[in-house]
């Protein structure tokens, strides 16, 4: 892959079920290296963005390419390039561990074998039947699947729901040392917000169907900020919030704002010319995510 080609770039992708517009003019580039995290309330249209960028759902307008290719009309040789984890892995339960392995391996240049620190993360018997894998061992099969053949542009939707606690640390760090290695670039959809903050440098929300906020990780945290009036300002306040200030969430119960660019050189900067006294504070990731999803 070239330094500068966008690993996924989604194009105003717009898809409709029916009268129902669940994507909306969807716009996003990801360069090499990135590990960026996709989050949004259930029903947001996480996978069905997933499905767009991957060429697996047509979009009804807008264009999705990866490594540099149109995805409906990849070459093979670009697709062997990729790799993805699907929320639910359901067939192959016939199958024993080992011999799914070697089957869907030899699909790929090299036939590769997964990499021995993956491996022993999965701690699978490679002679058990896939039907007889608990949930959470079916979800690491799934990864051990997905990254054998090690991907330059990989798509995790929900990978971690079924794993344990000690097995999600240990996938964060061994997915973020396999981006280090490679240069690979990473789009991970999951609700476990604490594990995706510490590995993707950047966050997109979105919010029934629109990508409402892509920001760097570090920027999200330097520059959100939650600002609350006093008691008696009118739900409105916000329009009396100097101009440049971009508002990115709001929490009708306490009539709070959330800021995504606050100037931390300037703090409290011309908010004295509001009426009313405003709190500010840095707000987590789990509570800006419920004010800008909501
Ligand atoms: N094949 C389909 N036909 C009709 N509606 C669909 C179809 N697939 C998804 N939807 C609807 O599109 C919306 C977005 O669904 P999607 O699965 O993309 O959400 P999500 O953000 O991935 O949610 P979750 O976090 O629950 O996985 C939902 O309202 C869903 O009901």
């Amino acid at each position: 892959m070239s330094n500068t080609e966008a690993a996924f770039d989604a194009r105003s992708l717009t898809k409709r079920f029916g009268t129902r517009t669940v994507l909306d003019a969807v716009s996003f580039s990801i360069s090499p290296g990135e590990i960026v995290a996709l989050l949004g309330p259930n029903g947001a249209g996480k996978s069905t963005l997933i499905g767009c960028l991957l060429g697996f759902l047509l979009p009804d307008s807008g264009s999705s390419h990866m490594l540099g290719h149109d995805v409906r009309e990849m070459p093979r040789e670009a697709r062997a390039r990729t790799g993805y984890v699907p929320q639910t892995m359901g067939g192959f339960g016939s199958y024993r561990v080992g011999q799914l392995l070697r089957y869907l391996a030899a699909f790929y240049p090299g036939a590769p074998t997964p990499d021995s620190a993956w491996l022993s993360w999965a701690a699978l018997d490679p002679k058990a039947r896939v039907s007889t894998l608990s949930g959470g061992q079916k979800q690491r099969l799934a990864i051990l699947l997905a990254l054998q053949h090690r991907p330059e542009a990989l798509i995790l939707d929900e990978p971690v729901a079924s794993l344990d606690p000690q097995a999600r640390h240990d996938f964060m760090h061994l997915l973020s040392d396999y981006c280090t290695a490679t240069g690979a670039s990473v789009v991970i959809s999951s609700h476990i917000l604490s594990d995706l903050e510490k590995v993707c440098s950047r966050l997109l929300f979105m919010r029934r169907g629109v990508l409402v906020l892509d920001v760097p990780t570090t920027t999200f945290h330097a520059a959100t900020r939650r600002l609350t009036p006093a008691p008696g300002a009118p739900a409105d306040w916000t329009r009396l919030l100097p101009q440049a200030l971009h508002v990115v969430g709001r929490d009708p119960g306490t009539n709070a704002a959330l800021v995504g660019n606050w100037p931390d050189h300037d703090p409290a900067f011309a908010l004295d010319n509001l009426p009313w006294p405003i709190r500010i504070e840095r707000p987590d990731l789990e509570a800006a995510y419920l004010e800008i999803t909501r």
